[in-house]
């Protein structure tokens, strides 16, 4: 049987006509490549728009009732000039004005936001002479808006199954009702990974921008070392921590069928990129720390209160606040009288007075602070459990730096470290751990 490769290519790499030859030169140049999935145009340049935030912008100008012509006209240019410079005859200008009637007349967000994908994928499809199977067709939701896995993987086979090439715009599907709903932002790296378990691909690839994934994020650290390999677990909790190259939950569906996954750089395409593998795949040792990851504005509420710990149901009422408030909190470090919850700004909504509030009537604690402006680090690494003297690495490094670790825990995997530190210090704390930890151990 011929292997199959699905590859997703990202904004960057789709973002004008000359991104788009490239991308054509690349599926051609390998007759494996039959499922191709494509994200909306982004930046040209540092100073230019992703047409996925202009399009939820028009949205939001309907809703608040203003007029979105200036900005649809930005839209409207940059599809035009991709498909006259590319020499195509498809009638962009009917299927656009089509997508402004209906955003005028109240569509979705998640309708507009989805029209980026869609159009590109039809350019796509044109450009390569590959059918346009429309994602909507493929990737189903339920009516409450969950993705449902299992019905998407028999859509996808059974559909795909007879179609030798295609192109699936990425980042959305809909409900039985035909409404258009979206994953989340980055979410085509789903979409690409859902069509490779669909159509039982050997090969997973992720076009984007750079040649791989990096030790840490290249916009803060220069130069950094590429990661060769990463198994799917450490690229999830780096993907999780702000590693923004993989949608952390692209992971599952090709994690299932064990199908790799290769990041690869559009405009170096000649280069070896990163494998991501299954975790029972060996995995090269030589470094004990694979890379270091991390996001700004967290606020941790500390709790303290004497004989916490004989208090029956004391986490439970805690976690119970925040379920009702609709808030997660993402690590909640503790000793034997005092909590810590870590929750992200995002998540937070400025609820942050009526959760303290709560707390306090139904705890009663002895004492309860917030600290604002807080970033979390995680150094990751498979690496680590086999390895001594990691933590001392990274507070050592940070101490000699003058950064203050406010917040310390590590995953009962023993896959990563995470340190809370102040937002002032969190591009000075990324660049000095990824120089203590960039050399290969012995
Ligand atoms: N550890 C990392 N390694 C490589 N790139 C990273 C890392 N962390 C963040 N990035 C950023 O991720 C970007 C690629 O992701 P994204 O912007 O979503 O691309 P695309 O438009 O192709 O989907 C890179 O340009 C880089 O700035
Ligand atoms: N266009 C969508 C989905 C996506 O995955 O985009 P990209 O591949 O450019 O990260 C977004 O901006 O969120």
């Amino acid at each position: 049987m011929s292997k199959v490769i699905v590859s997703k290519f990202g904004g960057s790499s789709l973002a004008d006509s000359k991104q788009f030859n490239k991308v054509k030169e690349i599926v051609l140049s390998n007759k494996n490549r039959r499922y191709i999935v494509p994200s909306a145009p982004g930046k040209r340049h540092e100073k230019d728009y992703k047409m996925t935030d202009l399009l939820y912008l028009c949205q939001q100008h309907v809703e608040q009732g203003v007029p979105f012509d200036e900005v649809y006209k930005i839209i409207e240019k940059r599809y035009i000039d991709i498909c006259l410079e590319l020499g195509l005859t498809l009638d962009m200008k009917t299927i656009l004005n089509e997508i402004k009637d209906n955003i005028t007349a109240g569509a979705s967000a998640d309708y507009a936001a989805s029209r980026g994908e869609y159009l590109n994928g039809l350019i796509l499809a044109s450009l390569l002479k590959y059918e346009f199977i429309d994602a909507s067709e493929l990737i189903i939701f339920s009516e409450n808006g969950q993705f449902d896995s299992e019905a998407t993987q028999k859509r996808v086979n059974q559909t795909l199954k007879s179609i030798e090439k295609a192109v699936i715009p990425g980042f959305y599907g809909a409900m039985e009702s035909g409404q258009i709903k979206t994953f989340s932002r980055g979410g085509s790296d789903v979409t690409g990974a859902i069509i490779a378990r669909g159509v039982g691909a050997h090969l997973y690839e992720n076009w984007t921008d750079v040649s791989g994934f990096c030790m840490a994020d290249p916009r803060i650290v220069e130069n950094p070392q590429y990661i060769k390999k990463i198994t799917y677990r450490e690229l999830r909790e780096l993907s999780y921590m702000g590693a923004s190259v993989l949608h952390e939950e692209a992971i599952f569906p090709v994690k299932r069928e064990s199908i790799p996954i290769r990041i690869k750089n559009t405009n170096a395409p000649e280069d070896v990129g990163t494998l991501i593998v299954d975790d029972l795949s060996p995995v090269n040792y030589t470094r004990t720390i694979t890379g270091i990851a991390g996001k700004k504005d967290f606020t941790v509420i500390a709790i303290e209160k004497m004989l916490m710990n004989a208090e029956k149901g004391f986490i439970h009422k805690l976690l119970t606040i925040l379920e009702a408030n609709g808030i997660s909190a993402e690590h909640m470090p503790s000793s034997i009288d005092s909590i810590s919850l870590v929750i992200s700004d995002k998540g937070l909504k400025n609820n942050i007075q009526k959760v303290i509030n709560e707390i306090r009537v139904q705890t009663n604690p002895d004492s309860i602070v917030a600290y604002p402006n807080m970033a979390l680090i995680a150094v990751v690494g498979r690496g680590m459990i086999k390895t001594k003297g990691i933590s001392a690495k990274v507070f050592g490094a940070l101490a000699k730096e003058g950064i203050n670790v406010r917040m310390i825990t590590q995953g009962s995997s023993e896959l990563n470290i995470i340190v809370g530190i102040e937002n002032s210090d969190f591009e000075r704390g990324i660049s000095v751990l990824y120089k203590v930890f960039q050399k290969k151990e012995a």
